[in-house]
């Protein structure tokens, strides 16, 4: 593994694990990375972004104000945005800047340890435009974009509505006198709220309003909208727009708030891909499918699961070095006290976040290449595929969130009281990955689209009509039966199928005699609705075990002999943890028995044994420079200690022997003169 300095002294403990590992780190590298080349490539663009020192702060992000910090991400942005114009578009292969990858987009994390204010810009702004706009439209605004000479968001949410995109309640209205539309919130509920970068960043947004003309409502449709002057900044009449203020997490990303006051926009400002709106106010739809407006959200659910497949990947790297040089306790009273790592329980709860890290990044390229398959072919005006996909993408990017928020927390709390730190990297990691949780779409919300396509699925099923390919075990749901219990890795798949048909089998029989019982087929879902969501989770449980296993035994068919091992442990560890998070739903719906649940424990329990002496090894293999990390905790180094101090040195309180709080407080107080 290449570190940027090759004189460091590491830590013995880290040292020895090194030596202890018995597979060849660089080939899970390339695995992770999608093959040598992408690896190769990666490096690159981290060494010309990187090597220079910009990513730097003179003084941590954390001791900045709030101005200060925004400011400091808004400069460190455009250092990054000149870069990506000059050295790094060429490197990375994209032919212009804004059409972002996943590396340019990682590497970035190292100038920012919460988000850039042009994360929109880069994430749904330019997409938009991409997606949505006619050609002639994306002649115009593309280049301008992607040039950064304008910097947009985009503002859909709003201060009511966030889920339910139909009840938003910014209207634009067309007027065919002037051949413009009239954008304006009627209600402070109207008012567009949390768009990142609209606060103080962006001179433009795409709007998402309810579409008037000639009377009529014709639903959601998105606008780009101009809200600050190009060469002053200065908001423009009509426009009331500001910071949302203080978050959890996404502190520089200054997400905003927008009013219309009756604002003009010309015609042509409407994206007219998928609907247009004729000068006379004619309103023609052009798309095959109704929710192609929503394109955009789709995008960003698939980028979102590589994206916290990366963030995992970083808290668990951090979490296991540490893990290998913090001693504690002496259960021997002979020995010395052992590296908190060799503990089991400190196994299980940092391995699967390394073996979730390598699913989730595998199914995100194959969601991804997935994507492409259906944009192809939507292309062509076929959009028989997007049902399938849209329940796809939603499970996939509920369950990669919420797991990956999950297990960053658990690294946190595998690094104890030094994991609370804002140095150890974990509470950035934390606050960022658990928003996408929430953000373009929430967990609960989206499981539940895809339980609707899953109780579809399953009423074709029974009437023997054929199934596309990611429900096709719904095939075996009705043989009366439970599955069979095999702990193979295939068998264990197919038992995670088994729950999830099982699962939708009850969800639809409840609904079933619930309506027979006098509900509404509306009452009767919501009823069931707890149930449909586990069945939704159980669904893309299976689908992320399947695409694990399948892409592993593809990626690792020429690998060389112990990484294949090691690989097949990681998928195996997978498979075993969450077959017993769930032995509830096994014993309902398999032919598991007792028996076979105590000895998959015990195998699971040996797995970790076998894992272990490869543990830093593992993390190694994500590669991730000590720029990128932010950690205290996980340096390559493993000089924790010493990091964690020299930091503390440099906290703001400490420049002063005695605080002023002395004297204005603690001393009246104390002499009994407050
Ligand atoms: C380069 C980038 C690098 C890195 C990126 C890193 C970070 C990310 C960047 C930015 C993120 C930061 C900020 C976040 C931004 C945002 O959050 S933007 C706002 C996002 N908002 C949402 O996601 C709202 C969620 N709500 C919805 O999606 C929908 O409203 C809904 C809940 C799905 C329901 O919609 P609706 O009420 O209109 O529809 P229904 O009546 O329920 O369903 C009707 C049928 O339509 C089907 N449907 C719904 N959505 C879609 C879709 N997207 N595609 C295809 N089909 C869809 C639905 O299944 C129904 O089908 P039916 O069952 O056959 O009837
Ligand atoms: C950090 C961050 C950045 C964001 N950036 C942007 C941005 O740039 N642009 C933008 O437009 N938006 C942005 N958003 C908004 C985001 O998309 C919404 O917050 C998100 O879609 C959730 O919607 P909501 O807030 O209305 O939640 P709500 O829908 O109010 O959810 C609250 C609760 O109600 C439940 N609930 C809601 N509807 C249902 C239902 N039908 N069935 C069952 N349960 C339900 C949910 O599960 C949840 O538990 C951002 C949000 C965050 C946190």
């Amino acid at each position: 593994m290449t570190q940027t300095n090759n004189n460091m002294t590491v830590n013995p403990d880290l040292a020895m694990e090194r030596a202890k590992c018995n597979f060849n780190v660089l080939e899970v590298t390339h695995i992770f990375d999608g093959g040598e080349r992408n690896t190769l490539q990666r490096k690159k663009i981290e060494d010309v972004a990187l090597n220079s020192g910009a990513s730097k702060d003179a003084l941590g992000e954390e001791h900045m104000s709030p101005k200060e910090k925004y400011e400091n991400a808004v400069r460190k942005s455009c250092i990054y945005a000149t870069m990506m114009k000059n050295e790094l578009a060429e490197l990375s292969g994209l032919e212009s800047f804004g059409v972002s990858s996943p590396v340019i987009r990682r590497t970035a994390d190292a100038f920012f340890k919460e988000v850039s204010p042009f994360l929109l810009h880069l994430g749904m702004f330019v997409p938009t435009i991409m997606g949505q706009c006619t050609p002639e439209q994306q002649s115009y605004w593309l280049p301008r974009a992607l040039d950064m000479q304008i910097i947009g968001t985009y503002a859909q949410t709003e201060l009511g509505h966030g889920t339910f995109i139909r009840g938003l309640e910014t209207t634009a209205t067309y007027d065919p006198e002037t051949e413009e539309f009239v954008l304006h919130s009627p209600t402070l509920s109207s008012y567009k709220w949390w768009a990142g970068g609209l606060g103080k960043t962006v001179n433009y947004c795409i709007v998402v309003a309810q579409l008037y003309t000639k009377g009529e409502c014709h639903g959601t449709h998105p606008f780009i909208v101009q809200i600050r002057d190009e060469d002053t900044h200065v908001p423009l009449p009509g426009i009331k727009v500001g910071e949302i203020g203080p978050k959890m997490g996404f502190n520089t990303a200054d997400n905003g708030f927008l009013g219309f006051d009756h604002y003009r926009i010309p015609r042509e400002h409407m994206l007219m891909k998928n609907a247009q709106v004729l000068k006379d106010g004619t309103y023609v739809k052009v798309a095959r499918h109704g929710k192609l407006t929503y394109g955009t959200m789709v995008f960003v659910r698939v980028v979102l699961v590589n994206e916290v497949a990366f963030n995992l990947a970083k808290a668990s790297t951090i979490a296991v070095r540490y893990s290998a040089i913090r001693r504690q306790s002496k259960p021997k009273p002979d020995e010395v006290e052992p590296q908190i790592l060799d503990y089991v329980t400190q196994q299980h709860k940092l391995f699967i976040a390394i073996a979730t890290a390598h699913a989730l990044q595998l199914c995100s390229t194959w969601l991804w290449e997935s994507f492409s398959a259906v944009l192809a072919q939507m292309k062509g005006g076929n959009t028989d595929t997007l049902p399938e996909f849209h329940a796809l993408s939603s499970c996939l990017k509920a369950i990669s969130t919420s797991d990956s928020a999950h297990l960053i927390e658990q690294c946190r709390h595998a690094c104890g009281g030094h994991g609370y730190m804002i140095s150890s990297g974990i509470p950035n990691l934390y606050n960022f990955v658990s928003a996408t949780r929430t953000y373009e779409g929430d967990y609960t919300v989206l499981l539940l689209q895809t339980a609707r396509f899953l109780v579809k699925a399953y009423e074709q099923a029974e009437a023997k009509k054929p199934l596309t390919p990611t429900v096709s075990y719904l095939a075996h749901a009705f043989s009366g039966s439970r599955a069979t219990w095999d702990n193979s890795p295939d068998g264990i798949i197919r038992s995670f199928q088994a729950l999830a048909a099982g699962k939708t089998a009850v969800c639809v029989t409840n609904m079933r005699k619930r309506m027979r019982a006098g509900l509404s087929q509306v009452d009767a879902w919501e009823m069931s609705t707890i149930q449909l969501v586990a069945a939704a989770e159980a669904h893309c449980r299976a689908v992320i075990a399947d695409t694990y296993r399948k892409e592993i035994v593809r990626l690792t068919a020429n690998s060389s002999p112990n990484v294949k091992v090691v690989m097949d442990q990681l998928t195996t560890l997978y498979l075993y943890y969450w077959a017993l998070e769930r032995t509830g739903d096994l014993l309902m719906f398999t032919s598991v028995s007792q028996k076979d649940l105590v000895d998959l424990q015990i195998a699971y329990e040996e797995l970790l044994l076998k894992i272990r002496p490869n543990a830093v090894g593992l993390v190694d293999a994500f590669d991730l420079r000590d720029e990128l990390l932010h950690s205290t905790l996980g340096s390559y180094d493993g000089r924790v200690y010493e990091r964690l101090m020299e930091e503390a040195l440099k906290s703001p309180m400490n420049k002063e022997p005695v605080s002023d709080a002395y004297s204005k407080y603690l001393r009246p107080m104390m002499k009994g003169k407050l």
